[in-house]
Protein backbone atom coordinates (compact mmCIF):
# COMPACT_ATOMS: atom_id res chain seq x y z
CA UNK A 1 0.00 0.00 0.00
CA UNK A 2 1.31 3.76 -0.86
CA UNK A 3 0.92 4.83 2.77
CA UNK A 4 -0.90 8.21 1.83
CA UNK A 5 -1.32 10.91 4.17
CA UNK A 6 -4.95 10.01 4.80
CA UNK A 7 -3.68 6.26 6.06
CA UNK A 8 -1.36 7.96 8.36
CA UNK A 9 -4.32 10.51 9.39
CA UNK A 10 -6.64 7.83 10.23
CA UNK A 11 -3.99 5.53 12.32
CA UNK A 12 -4.38 2.88 9.47
CA UNK A 13 -1.13 2.33 8.61
CA UNK A 14 0.01 -1.23 8.57
CA UNK A 15 -3.12 -2.24 6.90
CA UNK A 16 -1.80 -3.38 3.82
CA UNK A 17 -0.10 -6.07 5.10
CA UNK A 18 -2.70 -7.35 7.00
CA UNK A 19 -4.99 -6.81 4.04
CA UNK A 20 -2.53 -8.95 1.71
CA UNK A 21 -2.80 -11.75 4.35
CA UNK A 22 -5.87 -11.21 5.66
CA UNK A 23 -7.92 -11.15 1.66
CA UNK A 24 -7.17 -14.45 0.30
CA UNK A 25 -8.69 -16.25 2.58
CA UNK A 26 -11.90 -15.05 1.87
CA UNK A 27 -14.87 -16.19 0.01
CA UNK A 28 -15.70 -13.18 -1.37
CA UNK A 29 -12.62 -12.46 -2.35
CA UNK A 30 -11.87 -13.00 -6.62
CA UNK A 31 -8.14 -13.37 -6.91
CA UNK A 32 -7.46 -16.35 -5.09
CA UNK A 33 -4.00 -18.55 -6.09
CA UNK A 34 -2.57 -15.30 -7.72
CA UNK A 35 -0.31 -13.43 -5.51
CA UNK A 36 -1.24 -10.00 -4.28
CA UNK A 37 1.82 -7.65 -5.17
CA UNK A 38 0.13 -4.81 -3.24
CA UNK A 39 -2.95 -3.19 -1.78
CA UNK A 40 -3.61 0.15 -1.83
CA UNK A 41 -6.62 2.17 -0.22
CA UNK A 42 -8.17 4.03 -2.96
CA UNK A 43 -10.70 5.41 -1.06
CA UNK A 44 -11.12 6.10 2.86
CA UNK A 45 -14.13 7.61 4.20
CA UNK A 46 -14.60 7.58 8.47
CA UNK A 47 -17.79 6.70 9.43
CA UNK A 48 -17.83 6.39 13.13
CA UNK A 49 -15.19 8.06 15.39
CA UNK A 50 -14.37 6.59 18.78
CA UNK A 51 -13.64 3.24 20.03
CA UNK A 52 -14.39 1.22 18.15
CA UNK A 53 -14.58 3.44 14.91
CA UNK A 54 -15.51 2.48 11.44
CA UNK A 55 -14.14 3.06 8.00
CA UNK A 56 -16.28 2.32 4.56
CA UNK A 57 -13.02 1.53 2.50
CA UNK A 58 -12.27 0.65 -1.19
CA UNK A 59 -9.07 -1.39 -1.45
CA UNK A 60 -7.34 -1.76 -4.76
CA UNK A 61 -5.45 -5.31 -4.70
CA UNK A 62 -2.91 -5.49 -7.28
CA UNK A 63 -2.23 -8.60 -8.65
CA UNK A 64 0.04 -9.52 -11.62
CA UNK A 65 -1.59 -8.14 -14.87
CA UNK A 66 -4.78 -6.88 -13.22
CA UNK A 67 -6.27 -4.30 -10.42
CA UNK A 68 -9.30 -5.05 -8.20
CA UNK A 69 -11.13 -3.15 -6.14
CA UNK A 70 -12.90 -4.46 -3.09
CA UNK A 71 -15.53 -2.84 -0.82
CA UNK A 72 -14.52 -3.20 3.13
CA UNK A 73 -16.37 -1.81 6.04
CA UNK A 74 -13.32 -1.24 8.57
CA UNK A 75 -13.79 -1.63 12.71
CA UNK A 76 -10.98 -0.53 14.67
CA UNK A 77 -11.26 -1.13 18.37
CA UNK A 78 -8.37 -1.29 21.25
CA UNK A 79 -9.82 -4.64 22.26
CA UNK A 80 -11.42 -7.04 19.93
CA UNK A 81 -14.59 -8.73 21.79
CA UNK A 82 -14.53 -12.96 21.71
CA UNK A 83 -17.73 -12.31 19.42
CA UNK A 84 -15.43 -10.82 16.95
CA UNK A 85 -12.30 -12.56 16.94
CA UNK A 86 -13.56 -14.58 13.90
CA UNK A 87 -13.20 -11.76 11.95
CA UNK A 88 -10.52 -10.28 12.73
CA UNK A 89 -7.94 -8.84 10.39
CA UNK A 90 -4.84 -7.78 12.32
CA UNK A 91 -3.25 -5.33 14.46
CA UNK A 92 -2.75 -1.95 12.86
CA UNK A 93 -1.40 1.50 14.38
CA UNK A 94 -4.48 2.68 16.21
CA UNK A 95 -5.83 -1.14 17.23
CA UNK A 96 -7.37 -4.57 16.13
CA UNK A 97 -8.68 -4.14 12.74
CA UNK A 98 -11.66 -6.21 11.62
CA UNK A 99 -14.57 -6.56 9.18
CA UNK A 100 -17.29 -4.47 10.77
CA UNK A 101 -20.07 -6.45 8.62
CA UNK A 102 -19.75 -8.71 11.75
CA UNK A 103 -20.62 -6.06 13.76
CA UNK A 104 -23.97 -5.64 14.87
CA UNK A 105 -22.99 -2.68 16.67
CA UNK A 106 -21.74 -0.99 13.85
CA UNK A 107 -24.08 -2.25 10.94
CA UNK A 108 -26.70 -0.04 12.58
CA UNK A 109 -25.00 2.58 10.93
CA UNK A 110 -25.60 1.51 7.76
CA UNK A 111 -29.08 1.27 8.42
CA UNK A 112 -29.91 4.63 10.00
CA UNK A 113 -27.95 6.26 7.06
CA UNK A 114 -29.99 4.08 4.30
CA UNK A 115 -33.26 5.17 5.98
CA UNK A 116 -32.59 8.12 6.09
CA UNK A 117 -30.97 8.79 2.18
CA UNK A 118 -27.78 10.18 3.67
CA UNK A 119 -24.60 11.78 2.10
CA UNK A 120 -21.59 10.77 4.13
CA UNK A 121 -18.39 12.06 1.91
CA UNK A 122 -18.58 10.14 -1.43
CA UNK A 123 -21.52 7.42 -0.05
CA UNK A 124 -25.09 8.44 -1.37
CA UNK A 125 -27.62 6.62 0.30
CA UNK A 126 -31.49 6.39 -1.33
CA UNK A 127 -34.33 4.79 0.21
CA UNK A 128 -37.00 4.14 -2.30
CA UNK A 129 -40.32 6.21 -1.68
CA UNK A 130 -43.22 4.39 0.63
CA UNK A 131 -40.29 2.12 1.52
CA UNK A 132 -40.36 1.87 5.53
CA UNK A 133 -38.20 -0.24 7.85
CA UNK A 134 -36.74 -0.24 11.33
CA UNK A 135 -33.14 0.79 11.91
CA UNK A 136 -32.99 -0.50 15.64
CA UNK A 137 -32.40 -4.16 14.73
CA UNK A 138 -29.17 -6.44 15.11
CA UNK A 139 -27.63 -8.08 11.96
CA UNK A 140 -25.70 -11.35 11.28
CA UNK A 141 -23.62 -12.15 8.11
CA UNK A 142 -25.65 -14.74 6.40
CA UNK A 143 -23.46 -18.38 6.90
CA UNK A 144 -23.57 -19.24 3.47
CA UNK A 145 -20.85 -19.62 0.58
CA UNK A 146 -21.02 -15.99 -1.02
CA UNK A 147 -19.68 -13.90 -3.76
CA UNK A 148 -20.78 -11.25 -1.67
CA UNK A 149 -21.28 -10.38 2.09
CA UNK A 150 -25.16 -9.96 3.26
CA UNK A 151 -26.46 -9.05 6.71
CA UNK A 152 -29.66 -10.19 7.97
CA UNK A 153 -31.49 -7.34 10.20
CA UNK A 154 -33.81 -9.23 12.71
CA UNK A 155 -35.97 -11.50 10.65
CA UNK A 156 -36.57 -8.66 7.96
CA UNK A 157 -34.38 -7.22 6.10
CA UNK A 158 -31.42 -8.21 4.08
CA UNK A 159 -28.55 -6.04 3.19
CA UNK A 160 -26.38 -7.22 0.51
CA UNK A 161 -22.76 -5.91 0.13
CA UNK A 162 -21.35 -6.24 -3.01
CA UNK A 163 -17.51 -7.25 -2.16
CA UNK A 164 -15.94 -6.77 -5.89
CA UNK A 165 -16.80 -3.46 -7.15
CA UNK A 166 -17.20 -2.84 -10.77
CA UNK A 167 -17.86 0.50 -12.08
CA UNK A 168 -21.11 1.01 -13.23
CA UNK A 169 -24.71 -0.04 -11.65
CA UNK A 170 -25.13 -3.05 -10.73
CA UNK A 171 -27.57 -5.45 -12.72
CA UNK A 172 -28.85 -6.88 -8.96
CA UNK A 173 -30.37 -3.24 -8.24
CA UNK A 174 -31.14 -2.39 -11.49
CA UNK A 175 -33.14 -5.56 -12.54
CA UNK A 176 -34.70 -5.97 -8.70
CA UNK A 177 -35.83 -2.28 -9.17
CA UNK A 178 -37.39 -3.25 -12.67
CA UNK A 179 -39.21 -6.08 -11.69
CA UNK A 180 -40.76 -4.82 -8.64
CA UNK A 181 -41.81 -1.52 -10.45
CA UNK A 182 -43.53 -4.21 -13.04
CA UNK A 183 -45.33 -5.38 -9.54
CA UNK A 184 -43.46 -8.85 -10.49
CA UNK A 185 -44.41 -11.25 -7.64
CA UNK A 186 -41.11 -13.41 -8.00
CA UNK A 187 -38.53 -10.52 -6.20
CA UNK A 188 -38.66 -9.59 -2.72
CA UNK A 189 -39.39 -5.97 -2.55
CA UNK A 190 -36.50 -3.49 -2.62
CA UNK A 191 -36.57 -0.76 -0.04
CA UNK A 192 -32.96 1.03 -0.19
CA UNK A 193 -29.20 1.14 -1.66
CA UNK A 194 -25.98 3.03 -1.45
CA UNK A 195 -23.91 4.21 -4.21
CA UNK A 196 -20.54 6.15 -4.75
CA UNK A 197 -18.68 7.40 -8.01
CA UNK A 198 -15.67 4.53 -8.69
CA UNK A 199 -13.91 5.15 -12.16
CA UNK A 200 -15.99 8.11 -13.05
CA UNK A 201 -19.15 5.87 -12.90
CA UNK A 202 -21.99 5.57 -10.67
CA UNK A 203 -21.13 1.87 -8.55
CA UNK A 204 -23.17 0.42 -6.87
CA UNK A 205 -22.23 -0.71 -2.81
CA UNK A 206 -24.79 -2.54 -1.38
CA UNK A 207 -28.76 -3.28 -1.33
CA UNK A 208 -31.27 -3.50 1.00
CA UNK A 209 -34.35 -6.05 0.27
CA UNK A 210 -37.08 -7.43 2.55
CA UNK A 211 -35.81 -10.77 4.43
CA UNK A 212 -37.96 -13.64 3.14
CA UNK A 213 -37.64 -15.48 6.37
CA UNK A 214 -40.49 -18.24 5.65
CA UNK A 215 -38.85 -18.96 2.33
CA UNK A 216 -36.06 -21.94 1.51
CA UNK A 217 -33.62 -22.55 -1.04
CA UNK A 218 -33.80 -24.45 -3.83
CA UNK A 219 -31.20 -25.44 -3.70
CA UNK A 220 -32.19 -27.47 -0.14
CA UNK A 221 -35.52 -28.45 -1.59
CA UNK A 222 -34.25 -29.78 -4.13
CA UNK A 223 -31.15 -31.93 -2.44
CA UNK A 224 -33.86 -32.86 0.20
CA UNK A 225 -35.73 -34.69 -2.65
CA UNK A 226 -32.63 -36.22 -3.75
CA UNK A 227 -31.72 -37.60 -0.31
CA UNK A 228 -35.33 -38.96 0.24
CA UNK A 229 -34.57 -40.69 -3.46
CA UNK A 230 -30.96 -41.91 -2.39
CA UNK A 231 -32.56 -43.53 1.02
CA UNK A 232 -34.89 -45.59 -1.02
CA UNK A 233 -32.84 -46.52 -3.96
CA UNK A 234 -35.50 -49.03 -5.54
CA UNK A 235 -37.93 -46.53 -6.23
CA UNK A 236 -37.89 -44.20 -8.80
CA UNK A 237 -38.20 -40.53 -8.25
CA UNK A 238 -41.76 -39.81 -8.94
CA UNK A 239 -42.33 -43.02 -6.00
CA UNK A 240 -40.49 -40.88 -3.40
CA UNK A 241 -42.47 -38.80 -0.90
CA UNK A 242 -40.13 -36.09 -1.48
CA UNK A 243 -40.89 -35.75 -5.65
CA UNK A 244 -39.31 -32.05 -6.61
CA UNK A 245 -41.15 -32.28 -10.01
CA UNK A 246 -44.23 -30.14 -9.68
CA UNK A 247 -42.31 -27.52 -7.80
CA UNK A 248 -39.75 -27.98 -10.95
CA UNK A 249 -42.50 -27.33 -12.84
CA UNK A 250 -43.84 -24.42 -10.99
CA UNK A 251 -40.26 -22.63 -10.85
CA UNK A 252 -39.87 -23.05 -14.87
CA UNK A 253 -43.64 -21.09 -14.98
CA UNK A 254 -41.81 -18.12 -12.70
CA UNK A 255 -38.61 -17.97 -14.66
CA UNK A 256 -41.12 -17.62 -17.91
CA UNK A 257 -42.96 -14.97 -16.31
CA UNK A 258 -39.61 -13.25 -14.67
CA UNK A 259 -38.58 -13.11 -18.04
CA UNK A 260 -41.45 -11.86 -19.51
CA UNK A 261 -41.30 -8.87 -17.71
CA UNK A 262 -37.95 -8.21 -17.83
CA UNK A 263 -38.77 -8.27 -22.31
CA UNK A 264 -41.69 -5.62 -21.17
CA UNK A 265 -39.60 -3.07 -19.20
CA UNK A 266 -36.38 -3.39 -20.21
CA UNK A 267 -34.84 -3.39 -23.62
CA UNK A 268 -35.27 -6.21 -26.21
CA UNK A 269 -33.29 -6.82 -29.89
CA UNK A 270 -32.81 -9.58 -31.55
CA UNK A 271 -29.27 -11.10 -32.79
CA UNK A 272 -27.98 -12.75 -36.19
CA UNK A 273 -25.01 -13.91 -37.91
CA UNK A 274 -22.31 -11.67 -37.01
CA UNK A 275 -23.49 -11.49 -33.09
CA UNK A 276 -23.77 -15.19 -33.03
CA UNK A 277 -20.44 -15.91 -34.68
CA UNK A 278 -18.42 -13.79 -32.04
CA UNK A 279 -20.46 -15.52 -29.35
CA UNK A 280 -19.21 -18.81 -30.19
CA UNK A 281 -15.90 -17.87 -30.23
CA UNK A 282 -16.15 -16.31 -26.72
CA UNK A 283 -17.62 -19.23 -25.80
CA UNK A 284 -14.68 -21.45 -27.85
CA UNK A 285 -12.12 -18.87 -26.33
CA UNK A 286 -13.74 -19.59 -22.64
CA UNK A 287 -13.22 -23.46 -23.28
CA UNK A 288 -9.66 -22.93 -24.69
CA UNK A 289 -9.13 -21.21 -21.41
CA UNK A 290 -10.68 -23.39 -19.38
CA UNK A 291 -9.11 -26.58 -20.87
CA UNK A 292 -5.35 -24.99 -20.57
CA UNK A 293 -6.42 -24.82 -17.18
CA UNK A 294 -8.01 -27.95 -15.93
CA UNK A 295 -6.40 -30.92 -17.83
CA UNK A 296 -9.04 -33.36 -17.14
CA UNK A 297 -11.32 -31.30 -19.43
CA UNK A 298 -9.32 -31.34 -22.56
CA UNK A 299 -9.84 -34.70 -23.69
CA UNK A 300 -13.68 -33.66 -24.17
CA UNK A 301 -12.95 -29.84 -26.18
CA UNK A 302 -12.80 -30.93 -29.43
CA UNK A 303 -16.38 -32.16 -29.10
CA UNK A 304 -17.89 -29.70 -26.60
CA UNK A 305 -16.14 -27.21 -29.56
CA UNK A 306 -19.12 -28.35 -32.42
CA UNK A 307 -21.56 -27.01 -30.09
CA UNK A 308 -20.06 -23.37 -30.16
CA UNK A 309 -20.02 -24.26 -34.36
CA UNK A 310 -23.67 -25.17 -34.88
CA UNK A 311 -24.59 -21.77 -32.94
CA UNK A 312 -22.00 -19.67 -35.42
CA UNK A 313 -24.44 -21.39 -38.17
CA UNK A 314 -27.49 -20.85 -37.08
CA UNK A 315 -29.80 -18.99 -39.50
CA UNK A 316 -32.93 -18.00 -37.69
CA UNK A 317 -32.39 -14.22 -35.37
CA UNK A 318 -32.70 -15.15 -32.00
CA UNK A 319 -34.40 -12.54 -29.49
CA UNK A 320 -32.32 -11.17 -26.36
CA UNK A 321 -33.27 -9.34 -23.55
CA UNK A 322 -32.15 -8.59 -19.95
CA UNK A 323 -31.63 -11.91 -18.11
CA UNK A 324 -30.97 -13.61 -14.52
CA UNK A 325 -27.34 -14.44 -15.73
CA UNK A 326 -25.95 -16.64 -13.44
CA UNK A 327 -29.12 -18.73 -12.72
CA UNK A 328 -29.06 -21.89 -10.46
CA UNK A 329 -31.05 -23.39 -7.66
CA UNK A 330 -29.61 -21.33 -4.60
CA UNK A 331 -30.90 -18.40 -6.26
CA UNK A 332 -34.62 -19.41 -6.12
CA UNK A 333 -36.26 -18.80 -2.83
CA UNK A 334 -39.66 -21.39 -2.58
CA UNK A 335 -41.60 -18.88 0.22
CA UNK A 336 -45.26 -20.41 0.95
CA UNK A 337 -46.81 -18.47 -2.24
CA UNK A 338 -44.30 -19.20 -4.45
CA UNK A 339 -40.92 -19.07 -6.55
CA UNK A 340 -38.73 -15.83 -5.61
CA UNK A 341 -35.77 -14.87 -7.89
CA UNK A 342 -32.46 -13.56 -6.16
CA UNK A 343 -29.09 -12.52 -7.38
CA UNK A 344 -29.52 -10.59 -10.63
CA UNK A 345 -25.87 -9.80 -10.87
CA UNK A 346 -24.88 -12.28 -13.77
CA UNK A 347 -21.59 -14.53 -13.08
CA UNK A 348 -19.73 -12.86 -10.66
CA UNK A 349 -16.24 -13.52 -13.00
CA UNK A 350 -17.36 -11.69 -16.32
CA UNK A 351 -16.90 -7.84 -16.84
CA UNK A 352 -20.08 -5.46 -16.20
CA UNK A 353 -20.77 -4.91 -19.54
CA UNK A 354 -21.06 -8.27 -20.51
CA UNK A 355 -23.41 -8.66 -17.64
CA UNK A 356 -25.48 -6.04 -18.30
CA UNK A 357 -25.98 -6.44 -21.89
CA UNK A 358 -29.22 -8.63 -23.44
CA UNK A 359 -28.66 -12.62 -23.89
CA UNK A 360 -31.29 -15.09 -24.72
CA UNK A 361 -33.30 -16.38 -22.37
CA UNK A 362 -32.22 -19.67 -23.01
CA UNK A 363 -28.83 -18.84 -21.20
CA UNK A 364 -30.70 -18.65 -18.14
CA UNK A 365 -33.13 -21.79 -19.11
CA UNK A 366 -29.52 -24.27 -19.42
CA UNK A 367 -28.45 -22.78 -16.00
CA UNK A 368 -30.88 -24.07 -14.15
CA UNK A 369 -31.10 -27.55 -16.20
CA UNK A 370 -27.25 -27.67 -15.07
CA UNK A 371 -28.53 -26.62 -11.48
CA UNK A 372 -30.77 -30.21 -11.24
CA UNK A 373 -27.88 -32.04 -12.37
CA UNK A 374 -25.49 -30.93 -9.33
CA UNK A 375 -28.66 -31.23 -7.11
CA UNK A 376 -28.75 -34.80 -8.57
CA UNK A 377 -25.50 -35.72 -8.38
CA UNK A 378 -23.25 -33.89 -5.79
CA UNK A 379 -24.33 -36.40 -2.72
CA UNK A 380 -22.41 -39.56 -5.13
CA UNK A 381 -19.41 -38.16 -3.99
CA UNK A 382 -20.10 -39.75 -0.62
CA UNK A 383 -20.61 -43.35 -2.10
CA UNK A 384 -18.00 -43.23 -4.62
CA UNK A 385 -16.13 -47.06 -4.74
CA UNK A 386 -19.12 -48.64 -2.81
CA UNK A 387 -21.48 -51.32 -4.25
CA UNK A 388 -24.51 -48.81 -4.34
CA UNK A 389 -22.87 -46.71 -6.23
CA UNK A 390 -23.95 -47.61 -9.71
CA UNK A 391 -27.59 -47.92 -8.76
CA UNK A 392 -27.18 -44.16 -6.81
CA UNK A 393 -25.83 -43.14 -9.98
CA UNK A 394 -28.85 -44.35 -12.32
CA UNK A 395 -30.85 -42.90 -9.79
CA UNK A 396 -29.37 -39.50 -9.97
CA UNK A 397 -29.50 -39.37 -13.65
CA UNK A 398 -33.34 -39.99 -14.03
CA UNK A 399 -33.95 -37.27 -10.51
CA UNK A 400 -32.23 -34.74 -12.94
CA UNK A 401 -34.10 -35.70 -16.36
CA UNK A 402 -37.09 -35.65 -14.70
CA UNK A 403 -36.82 -32.31 -13.21
CA UNK A 404 -35.45 -31.03 -15.84
CA UNK A 405 -38.39 -32.15 -17.92
CA UNK A 406 -40.87 -30.90 -15.47
CA UNK A 407 -39.05 -27.10 -15.50
CA UNK A 408 -38.90 -26.89 -19.43
CA UNK A 409 -42.58 -28.13 -19.21
CA UNK A 410 -43.19 -25.20 -16.91
CA UNK A 411 -41.40 -22.77 -18.91
CA UNK A 412 -43.48 -23.69 -21.68
CA UNK A 413 -46.69 -23.60 -20.56
CA UNK A 414 -45.54 -19.84 -19.12
CA UNK A 415 -43.70 -18.47 -22.08
CA UNK A 416 -45.61 -20.38 -24.84
CA UNK A 417 -43.13 -21.14 -26.57
CA UNK A 418 -40.82 -24.68 -24.99
CA UNK A 419 -37.24 -24.01 -25.02
CA UNK A 420 -36.26 -27.15 -25.92
CA UNK A 421 -37.12 -25.90 -29.42
CA UNK A 422 -33.92 -23.97 -29.11
CA UNK A 423 -31.87 -27.12 -29.19
CA UNK A 424 -28.76 -25.32 -30.47
CA UNK A 425 -28.65 -22.55 -28.17
CA UNK A 426 -29.35 -24.54 -25.27
CA UNK A 427 -27.07 -27.17 -26.19
CA UNK A 428 -24.30 -24.01 -26.41
CA UNK A 429 -25.17 -22.42 -23.19
CA UNK A 430 -25.22 -25.23 -21.25
CA UNK A 431 -21.98 -26.00 -22.72
CA UNK A 432 -20.72 -22.89 -21.95
CA UNK A 433 -22.18 -23.37 -18.51
CA UNK A 434 -20.34 -26.73 -17.79
CA UNK A 435 -17.20 -24.60 -18.55
CA UNK A 436 -17.57 -22.11 -16.74
CA UNK A 437 -18.37 -24.60 -14.01
CA UNK A 438 -15.57 -26.14 -14.45
CA UNK A 439 -13.27 -22.96 -13.90
CA UNK A 440 -15.47 -22.12 -11.05
CA UNK A 441 -14.87 -25.37 -9.07
CA UNK A 442 -11.07 -25.74 -9.89
CA UNK A 443 -10.62 -22.74 -8.11
CA UNK A 444 -13.20 -22.50 -5.01
CA UNK A 445 -14.10 -26.47 -4.81
CA UNK A 446 -12.19 -28.76 -6.33
CA UNK A 447 -13.87 -31.46 -4.75
CA UNK A 448 -16.96 -30.69 -6.92
CA UNK A 449 -15.16 -30.95 -10.27
CA UNK A 450 -15.84 -34.23 -11.22
CA UNK A 451 -19.57 -32.73 -11.58
CA UNK A 452 -19.50 -30.43 -14.33
CA UNK A 453 -16.18 -32.76 -15.64
CA UNK A 454 -18.91 -35.53 -15.67
CA UNK A 455 -21.54 -33.30 -17.64
CA UNK A 456 -18.66 -32.42 -19.95
CA UNK A 457 -17.97 -36.03 -21.03
CA UNK A 458 -21.78 -36.68 -21.41
CA UNK A 459 -21.97 -33.45 -23.29
CA UNK A 460 -19.08 -34.68 -25.28
CA UNK A 461 -21.46 -37.55 -26.44
N1 LIG B 1 -34.71 -11.44 0.21
C1 LIG B 1 -34.16 -12.55 0.71
N2 LIG B 1 -34.75 -13.23 1.71
C2 LIG B 1 -34.19 -14.36 2.23
N3 LIG B 1 -33.01 -14.86 1.80
C3 LIG B 1 -32.38 -14.22 0.80
C4 LIG B 1 -32.91 -13.04 0.20
N4 LIG B 1 -32.06 -12.63 -0.77
C5 LIG B 1 -31.04 -13.52 -0.78
N5 LIG B 1 -31.23 -14.47 0.14
C6 LIG B 1 -30.32 -15.60 0.43
O1 LIG B 1 -29.04 -15.04 0.69
C7 LIG B 1 -28.01 -15.86 0.14
C8 LIG B 1 -27.02 -15.04 -0.65
O2 LIG B 1 -27.65 -14.21 -1.57
P1 LIG B 1 -27.08 -13.89 -3.01
O3 LIG B 1 -27.82 -12.71 -3.52
O4 LIG B 1 -27.09 -15.12 -3.87
O5 LIG B 1 -25.58 -13.48 -2.71
P2 LIG B 1 -24.22 -13.70 -3.54
O6 LIG B 1 -24.30 -12.84 -4.78
O7 LIG B 1 -23.17 -13.19 -2.63
O8 LIG B 1 -24.08 -15.15 -3.85
C9 LIG B 1 -28.71 -16.93 -0.68
O9 LIG B 1 -28.64 -18.12 0.06
C10 LIG B 1 -30.14 -16.47 -0.80
O10 LIG B 1 -31.00 -17.57 -0.77
O1 LIG C 1 -24.30 -17.76 -6.15
P1 LIG C 1 -23.13 -17.10 -6.81
O2 LIG C 1 -23.48 -15.87 -7.56
O3 LIG C 1 -21.96 -16.90 -5.90
O4 LIG C 1 -22.70 -18.15 -7.97
C1 LIG C 1 -21.46 -18.84 -8.01
O5 LIG C 1 -21.48 -19.89 -7.03
C2 LIG C 1 -22.37 -21.00 -7.30
C3 LIG C 1 -22.13 -22.05 -6.22
O6 LIG C 1 -22.63 -21.62 -5.03
C4 LIG C 1 -22.07 -21.61 -8.68
O7 LIG C 1 -23.08 -22.60 -8.94
C5 LIG C 1 -22.68 -23.93 -9.17
O8 LIG C 1 -22.93 -24.69 -7.97
C6 LIG C 1 -24.31 -24.77 -7.59
C7 LIG C 1 -24.38 -25.64 -6.35
O9 LIG C 1 -23.68 -25.08 -5.28
C8 LIG C 1 -25.14 -25.37 -8.71
O10 LIG C 1 -26.52 -25.37 -8.32
C9 LIG C 1 -24.97 -24.57 -9.98
O11 LIG C 1 -25.67 -25.19 -11.04
C10 LIG C 1 -23.49 -24.50 -10.33
O12 LIG C 1 -23.30 -23.69 -11.49
C11 LIG C 1 -22.21 -20.53 -9.73
O13 LIG C 1 -21.93 -21.12 -11.00
C12 LIG C 1 -21.22 -19.40 -9.40
O14 LIG C 1 -21.34 -18.35 -10.34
Amino acid sequence: MTETDTTRLHGLAGLDERLRDWLPGQRWFGGKGREIRDVELVSVTPLVGGDPAMYHLVAAVHQDGFTDRYQLLLGVRRYLPHRLLHCGIGEIEAGHAYDAAHDSEMTRWVLERLHEGATVGPLRFHRLENADFRTDLASLVMGVEQSNTSMVFGDQLILKMFRKLMPGVNPDLELTLALAAAGSPHVADPYAWYEMTVGGETTTLGMLQRFLHTATDGWELAITSVRDLYAEADLHPDEVGGDFAPEAFRLGMATAEVHHDLAATLPTATVGGVELAALAEAMTHRLRQAAEAVPELAPYAPALQTAFTDLAALEQPVPVQRIHGDYHLGQVLRTPTGWVLTDFEGEPTRPLAERRALHSPIKDVAGMLRSFDYAARHLLADHAGQPEQEQLEYRAVEWAERNRTAFCDGYAEAAGSDPREQAVLLRAFETDKVVYEVMYEARNRPSWLPIPLSAAQRLAG
